[in-house]
């Protein structure tokens, strides 16, 4: 029987993968510690509240539920945070990560789609990454998913299992129905900050570093949309049902915003002037990170739909307009 277990699904991304596996009529159950999600974020699918590293709870619930699919995203992602406190990402990201695989074992399971990250990369000479690039992570974050990603190919070689190894560059934007979108508080996320701030949620705007070897000083990233994310998710599904070998993919649209286009995108949108304050920059940020994603399209034929940075950041604007009107209605 089919069926997909999401760890992590009360939040940003895994709320947007559930929203269009339910869409297409997918089982999926989700389990989620509602550390940093929102149960108001799973609509249509049975919400597990619990722990992925509870290897007992994890397998009865595979078991009860007859799921041969595990896509994994329960995890802390906040990589200055990974600096001060590795332990907490170490434990979560990677120990939980092995409990998982032990209980995905012990229950049989077919498929396996993680969530890492462009962070594996780390410096890279031109600032583009392809698949094949070194992996030399810059920080506790992306170590604790590289290990991850490594005991997974380990265990998928012991055993029938297959899987496919996602590494999202910048996921930014929301669903553009309005339904879910991203509701973390103490977000750190440039195009999120910044539309916190075009509504008013906080005084102004920082740009963390405009002395980069960049065309305007500022930093590069792969901004990728997360609706064209989560639709990467089904095509990976897809391919492993098909039969498919396991895959290590890219996922961004291959070209990149500075932080001043970025801001400058948010202020077109919102139609808002920004206080923007200019700073030193970041401990542990890279001048410029692009994906190489042509296997990514090549391989699971996906083909982005909201490849507009305009359009990214109207739906994280609007997403953030809503949460101040409930506040302000439940004030
Ligand atoms: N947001 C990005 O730009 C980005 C980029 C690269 C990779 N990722 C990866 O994507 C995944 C999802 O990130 P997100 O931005 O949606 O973050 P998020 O914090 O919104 O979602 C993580 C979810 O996992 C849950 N969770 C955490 N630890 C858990 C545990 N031990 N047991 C059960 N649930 C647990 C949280 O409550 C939350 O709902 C993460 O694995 C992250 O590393 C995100
Ligand atoms: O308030 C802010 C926030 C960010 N930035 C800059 O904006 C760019 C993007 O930063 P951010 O949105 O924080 O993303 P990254 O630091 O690139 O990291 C994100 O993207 C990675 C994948 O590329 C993921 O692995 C990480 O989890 C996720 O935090 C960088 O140049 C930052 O210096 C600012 O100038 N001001």
């Amino acid at each position: 029987m089919n069926g997909v277990l999401v760890t992590g699904g009360a939040g940003y991304i895994g709320s947007h993968v559930v929203q269009q596996l339910v869409a297409r009529g997918e089982r999926v159950v989700v389990i989620d510690n509602l550390s940093t999600g929102f149960r108001e974020a799973v609509h249509d699918a049975e919400l597990v509240v619990g722990n992925v590293g509870d290897r007992e709870l994890v397998t009865r619930v595979l078991d009860h539920h007859g799921l041969d699919t595990v896509m994994h995203f329960a995890a802390h992602t906040v990589v200055p945070e990974s600096v001060s406190d590795p332990v907490k990402y170490y434990g979560n990201n990677t120990c939980n990560t092995c409990n998982l695989l032990a209980s995905c074992t012990d229950a049989g399971v077919q498929h396996f789609i993680f969530s890492s990250t462009a962070a594996v990369y780390g410096m890279t000479d031109a600032g583009i990454a392809d698949e094949d690039t070194p992996t030399q992570p810059i920080n506790p974050y992306g170590m604790s998913k590289l290990m991850s990603e490594n005991m997974l190919r380990d265990v998928s070689a012991a055993s029938p299992m297959r899987h496919v190894i996602l590494r999202y560059f910048n996921v930014a934007g929301c669903d553009p129905s309005g339904r879910i979108g991203h509701s973390a508080p103490h977000a750190t996320l440039l195009i999120k900050v910044a539309c916190e701030h075009a509504v008013g949620k906080c005084d102004s705007l920082c740009i963390y570093g405009t002395d980069y070897n960049t065309p305007d000083g500022t930093g590069i990233r792969d901004y990728i949309h997360v609706e064209d994310l989560a639709a990467a998710h089904l095509r990976a599904l897809d391919h492993l049902r098909r039969g498919g070998s396991s895959l290590t993919l890219n996922c961004g649209y291959g070209h990149g915003y500075s932080v001043r286009e970025v801001i400058d995108a948010v202020k077109r949108v919102s139609g808002r002037p920004l206080n923007v304050i200019e700073l030193p920059r970041r401990a542990g940020d890279l001048a410029m990170l692009i994906a190489r994603s042509a296997r990514l399209q090549d391989v699971l034929d996906w083909h982005p739909k909201y490849d507009d940075l305009d359009f990214i950041v109207g739906t994280a604007f609007r997403w953030e307009q809503k949460m101040v009107r409930q506040v302000e209605h439940a004030g």
